[in-house]
């Protein structure tokens, strides 16, 4: 118990020091030192004054001044001493006064200290001082008082020595704990230290997100004033903007007016190119006559020419028989000398003979045989003499008759030349005629193109026709169809024909249909022709012959019609044989002006996003046909089939091999419901000889696939997959449209092979025609809503004015 306590106690004041930190030992202490302090204060209590007075020893001045008895003024550490010595004094310390044993018994440090005041370091400086004659016993009972004091304070340092031994090794001990709890307080402030740094480093980066926010939140605030003034300059335009609607709503009203104007102008024009049809065909009709009168007065002329050759001829063969009559009548006159000559010598012979005869009969009659031989030559010298004389006078009838019939013949001549004369002058005049009626002619038609092309522009280059097909007979008859109508069309007023209603039944029971109202280019009621139809897009088949691109499609759900419109059948054709006929006619009459025509024909699907030629005669249908267009705008589909193509039945047979091959599956919707696209192309390069000019346009006409939705139309499987390419392929022309109409940088023909395929033909030198198809029964009008919904957004757009392709020679 008492060790304990000692080594409690604090290291004297001149060990080494406790390392800071060490609170057992400092708490020890102090509780130790106030237990100390109580008791120093209790001995001095009891201690009697006077005693401690006498028991001091008696110390010269060199000993330095005696320090106070309170055990803490010599600090912490002497009181520790003085509570070791008292607590080992203490039996001598707790007697009674008279009790106390004599003051050389060995005496503890404590107590002398205590009762001395002096420090160790005092006493073992101490230096015994006698004054002068001081008896020796003080001087001895002064040296006993320092050897007991040494010998004390040799004991008590002994102690403390052996104390501090033992702290030693307890301080070592303490000493390695603390330098373990050294290393591990260090790994911990290593440990601290790399949190710290990376607290640090973390601390930085936050500085820095800090510094970023900083930053953002003063871009932010500058954004903000940016944003502050942009609002500015918003309201501020959008005060604009409202005086600027105030003024386009000016504009526009002016703009409705011009419209109307214009469709006056419009009218006026059509009026015009209908005169100019008009004059045109008056003009052909003259020229035609004029053709026939030609004709006929060529025929005329030849035959008259044929005639006047021949009685050329025959004057010429009269005169030769005239000249050859004078050559015989000169001849005859010469015979006729001749035989005067003759018969004068005759008749001289005779009357020499008839005088020999005389002499003869004179001389005695003889040669009487000599006389009759005479006789008989003389008569037959008459008798030829006579004959001649017939001849002569028959000659010279016949001279007469053939000077009368030269006469006659030179008079023919001359009428026949005087009717030459004039029938060259008629035909000369006919010539001018008609050169002049070509001319007008010519004109006529350059004027009809430009005309037509206003026309064509003022209608716009995408226009909508919408078709409304009849409701038909197994509709009609089968109870399982809703045959109602849901199509109405205005009877009055601006829309007529242009106009129409869709009544769609609510999904949902107790609320009432929706009407949807339209308005399109056209609208063909259910009873227009075949005919009434081409009629109206004639004119667009017209601008391919005159060099434009142009494109037909036929749109709208399964069934609504598309085939028929495009395609018809023999006894209603429609749209493409009817075009081929007119491009044919009038590719004909144009002939007529030095126009050669040469048209080429292709036909082919697209069927899940596949080319198919359709005049292949071949039954490989792996091939890959390739798009590709040139700078020119010229489309190759390679190894697809292209015919020339000079007469329409042609084109009918095409059509016949084409629509075998054509891609046919079943729907929900219609049993014989195409499911791919039909594209119908005709090239048609035209050259006119006289004036060299050379066009060259394009005429496509495509058969879209059903345009139903995919989850209407009831398809799985394969024709899941054909109803999503279709869809597709829609939705990509309807973007393509839009995004030339709304003039994008960025054209998506690629998206689909039809808008890819048609690309030349789609943009702004093309012309757009857009049958919309729809079924006209309250069955289908979700479905014609969703048809006449992408018409009206195709017929809002508005195409740049179309480029002819037309090459005129320089000079
Ligand atoms: N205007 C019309 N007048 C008379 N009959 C018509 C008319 N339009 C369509 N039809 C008839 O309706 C039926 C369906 O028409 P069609 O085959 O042309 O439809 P479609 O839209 O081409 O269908 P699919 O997408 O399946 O090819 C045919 O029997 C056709 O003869």
């Amino acid at each position: 118990m008492d060790d304990r306590r000692e080594s409690r106690i604090p290291r004297p004041g001149f060990g080494g020091g406790f390392a800071a930190g060490a609170k057992p030992l400092e708490t020890s202490r102090n509780a130790n030192t106030s237990a100390a302090g109580g008791l120093d204060r209790k001995r001095k209590a009891e201690a009697p004054a006077d005693m401690t007075e006498t028991k001091r020893p008696n110390f010269s001045a060199s000993q330095g001044p005696a320090r106070p008895t309170r055990s803490n003024t010599t600090g912490g550490r002497s009181t520790s001493l003085q509570q070791g010595a008292s607590a080992r004094a203490g039996p001598s310390h707790g007697q009674p006064a008279n009790q106390l044993p004599p003051v050389m018994e060995e005496e503890g440090w404590d107590a002398i200290r205590d009762r001395t005041g002096q420090s160790e370091e005092q006493v073992l400086d101490k230096v015994a001082t006698f004054s002068k004659g001081a008896k020796p016993e003080r001087k001895v009972e002064a040296y006993i008082s320092l050897v007991k004091e040494m010998r004390a304070l040799a004991k008590h340092l002994k102690v403390a020595r052996d104390r501090l031994a033992e702290e030693s090794e307890q301080w070592k001990k303490s000493s390695e704990e603390l330098s373990e709890k050294v290393e591990e307080t260090q790994q911990k402030m290593a440990e601290l230290a790399g949190l710290l740094s990376n607290l640090e480093s973390r601390k930085d980066e936050l500085e820095k997100l800090l510094a970023e926010k900083e930053q953002t939140v003063a871009s932010l605030h500058m954004d903000l004033q940016g944003l502050k003034a942009d609002l500015q300059r918003a309201t501020q335009q959008l005060e604009d903007c409202n005086r600027k609607n105030a003024e386009l709503e000016e504009s526009c009203r002016t703009n409705m007016q011009y419209n109307s104007q214009l469709q006056g102008y419009n009218s006026q024009l059509q009026a015009q190119v209908e005169a100019e049809k008009v004059k045109r065909d008056e003009l052909q009709r003259a020229k035609d006559e004029l053709q026939g009168q030609v004709a006929r007065l060529t025929g005329d002329f030849s035959s008259t020419k044929n005639q006047l050759a021949l009685e050329r001829e025959q004057v010429g063969k009269m005169r030769e028989e005239r000249e050859a009559a004078v050559r015989d009548l000169s001849t005859l006159r010469l015979d006729i000398d001749n035989m005067r000559v003759e018969r004068e010598r005759a008749l001289a012979e005779a009357a020499k003979a008839k005088e020999d005869l005389e002499k003869l009969r004179a001389v005695g009659g003889r040669s009487l045989e000599t006389l009759e031989t005479l006789t008989n030559e003389k008569a037959t010298m008459e008798a030829q003499m006579t004959l001649q004389q017939k001849l002569i006078t028959s000659m010279r009838e016949e001279l007469a008759g053939a000077k009368q019939g030269q006469a006659m013949s030179d008079a023919q001549a001359e009428t026949r030349a005087a009717q030459n004369a004039e029938l060259k002058a008629q035909v000369e005049n006919l010539q001018t005629a008609l050169a002049d009626a070509e001319r007008r002619i010519y004109e006529g038609e350059l004027m009809r193109r430009k005309l037509h092309n206003i026309i064509q522009d003022l209608k716009g280059n995408i226009r909508v026709y919408c078709r409304v097909r009849p409701v038909s007979s197994a509709e009609a008859a089968d109870s399982s169809h809703d045959s109602e109508m849901s199509l109405d069309f205005p009877a009055t007023g601006d829309l007529v024909e242009r106009g129409l209603t869709v009544t769609v039944p609510s999904s949902s029971a107790g609320q009432a249909p929706q009407k949807h109202n339209f308005a399109f280019d056209r609208v063909f009621l259910p009873g227009t022709t075949q005919q009434n139809v081409f009629d109206e897009i004639s004119e667009l088949v017209q601008s391919a012959l005159d060099g434009h691109k142009v494109c037909i499609f036929a749109y709208g759900q399964t069934g609504s019609g598309k085939t028929f419109t495009m395609l018809g059948n023999r006894e209603q054709p429609g749209v493409i044989p009817r075009a081929m006929k007119q491009i044919f006619e009038n590719g004909q009459r144009l002939a007529a002006q030095d126009w050669h025509f040469n048209m080429q024909a292709s036909m082919l699907e697209i069927y899940n996003e596949d080319i198919r030629d359709l005049l292949s005669r071949k039954k490989d249908e792996s091939k890959k046909h390739q798009v590709s267009h040139d700078s020119n705008g010229v489309t190759t589909v390679s190894e697809l089939t292209v015919v020339d193509i000079n007469r329409p039945e042609t084109v009918e047979q095409l059509l016949a091999q084409a629509m075998e091959k054509r891609s046919v599956g079943c729907t929900a919707l219609n049993e014989q419901s195409s499911r791919s696209h039909m594209v119908f192309i005709m090239r048609i390069e035209g050259h006119n000889k006289t004036t060299d000019v050379k066009v060259s346009g394009v005429l496509n006409l495509i058969d879209l696939a059903g345009s139903e939705r995919v989850k209407e139309s009831g398809a799985t499987g394969l024709r899941l997959k054909e109803a999503q390419a279709i869809n597709k392929s829609l939705s990509s022309l309807g973007d393509v449209i839009m995004a030339i109409a709304n003039k994008q940088d960025h054209v998506p023909f690629r998206n689909s092979k039809l808008t890819y395929l048609l690309q030349p033909c789609l943009g702004g030198d093309a012309k757009t025609l857009m049958f919309l198809n729809v079924a006209p029964t309250r069955e289908f009008a979700h479905e014609s809503l969703c048809s006449l919904r992408f018409g009206a957004k195709v017929n809002a757009c508005e195409i740049n004015a179309p480029k002819k392709n037309v090459v005129v020679p320089r000079g």
